[in-house]
């Protein structure tokens, strides 16, 4: 009998044709809600997730024959992966696939906001020519902070090369990665110094609402502030707060406390529609990583490391 193995998003047709081509037999429910999984589960050997779905305990129980769960991206938090491993599933997750999109995303959001592309081109949808208003700064010769060096935080280091900037970098959990391109810095020093700040973590109970008043306050000067993690990891309101007292250059957002703007409390609604009128704010849908090339290559490094495709990068 072949192993069957449940997709639960979108994926790109490469992931069902390769699960096929190796003797899997995929069953793709890309609109699959929790409980047609936990239905369904008893009979499923592999798991494939995006945040769509949180895979707590209760998920896991029903799984009697899940032996890995795949998951197509970075953040694991929706994920009981201690509990899961403890049930010997395996679990494994692919941040290496989607990393160079997220640092593109970065610096793409950098580049609109230091040239004022966003707010002149809306400018121009009105029929204004302002180029004096629009005078933009040069990323040459200024200081990136860039907290958490993993993947993303790598990715947006390698591609800020070329722009002749010092950029520093502070990872909780890493050290001795300085470099001739990155300096291993402490926070202090990136507040002191940085004209860019990059958030790259990921979400956790240390870093829920790290980026918050005190941080904010704590820059030497207006910061342009990039969030391609996770929207919890700031406080919305201190951001708000921090745009509005002209602590921050601008910001360039990609994700969002809450992602389901159905659902925004009055509160929220008032936030998000603040932040969608500030000329030096640009907000994208959480889609720093969704490339065509991550589509493949975040499956493509999933099965690799279940073993179910040989590795390509050694
Ligand atoms: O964690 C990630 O890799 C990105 O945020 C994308 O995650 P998602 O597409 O599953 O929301």
């Amino acid at each position: 009998m072949s192993q069957k193995v449940l997709i639960t998003a979108k994926v790109n047709p490469w992931l069902l044709e390769t699960l096929t081509a190796k003797g899997f037999e995929p069953v793709y429910q890309p609109a699959i809600t929790t409980e047609e999984v936990m239905a369904l589960l008893p009979e499923i050997t592999g798991l494939i997730v995006t945040t769509r779905l949180k895979v707590d305990k209760a998920m896991l129980d029903s799984g009697h024959r899940l032996k890995w769960i795949g998951r197509l991206g970075s953040g694991m938090e929706l994920i009981d992966v201690a509990y899961a491993e403890s049930k010997g599933i395996t679990c494994v997750s692919s941040p290496d696939g989607n990393c160079d999109a997220v640092g593109e995303q970065a610096l793409g959001m950098l580049l609109c906001l230091r040239n004022n592309i966003l707010k002149s081109n809306l400018e121009l949808r009105k029929g204004i020519w302002e180029r004096e208003g629009n005078r933009g700064w040069e990323l040459n010769g200024k200081t990136v902070g860039i907290i958490g060096f993993g993947h993303t935080g790598q990715a947006f280091t390698k591609k800020l090369q070329g722009f002749d900037v010092k950029i520093l970098a502070n990872d909780k959990y890493k050290s001795g990665f300085d470099t001739d391109v990155v300096k291993q810095a402490s926070l202090e020093e990136i507040y002191a110094q940085a004209d860019v700040v990059s958030l790259h973590l990921p979400l956790t109970k240390e870093t829920h609402h790290l980026a918050n008043t005190q941080f904010f306050n704590a820059f030497a000067k207006p910061v342009y502030f990039l969030n391609t993690s996770r929207g919890k990891v700031v406080d919305t309101t201190a951001l708000v707060a921090a745009l509005d007292a002209g602590k921050l250059a601008g910001a360039g957002l990609d994700v969002f406390e809450n992602e389901k703007m159905a659902t925004f409390t009055p509160a929220e609604k008032t936030q998000f529609d603040y932040l969608l009128r500030l000329p030096n704010v640009v907000l994208t849908p959480h889609i720093a990583g969704y490339s065509h090339e991550a589509s493949i290559k975040m499956p493509q490094y999933v099965l690799e490391k279940l073993g179910i495709l040989p590795n390509s990068r050694i």
